[in-house]
């Protein structure tokens, strides 16, 4: 066993940290599910699947309500938030491949 194995400090935190990553990666599924229901919508309509106003709106307010509360910085909340935005839509269109919006 390495040192870093022996250390049951870290080895709580990074069990903690997978338990976070699980839940995470379940929450995620639940917003993909709710973003496809929005998509077929916007499919039958024929709007865009992306809306940079909306995606602008989503991350200015997670900023004004959690980057000065949280170890979260302005940045890491608009990466974040834009890498979530940019899978989902990546997933949109692999569910509607006929669409070119
Ligand atoms: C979910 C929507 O569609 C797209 C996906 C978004 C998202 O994943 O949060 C936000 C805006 C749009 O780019 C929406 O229009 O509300």
């Amino acid at each position: 066993m390495s040192r870093e194995e022996m250390n049951p400090e870290l080895q709580r935190c990074r069990n903690r940290i997978r338990e976070i990553d699980n839940e995470l990666l379940i929450l995620l599924n639940s917003r993909t599910k709710i973003a496809l229901e929005i998509a077929s919508i916007k499919h039958e309509t024929g709007e865009c699947f992306r809306n940079r106003e909306v995606e602008r709106e989503k991350i200015n307010y997670l900023q004004h309500q959690y980057a000065d509360e949280t170890s979260l910085t302005r940045q890491s909340i608009e990466n974040i938030m834009q890498t979530i935005f940019d899978e989902t839509l990546a997933i949109e269109k692999k569910h509607y491949p006929d669409t070119t919006k």
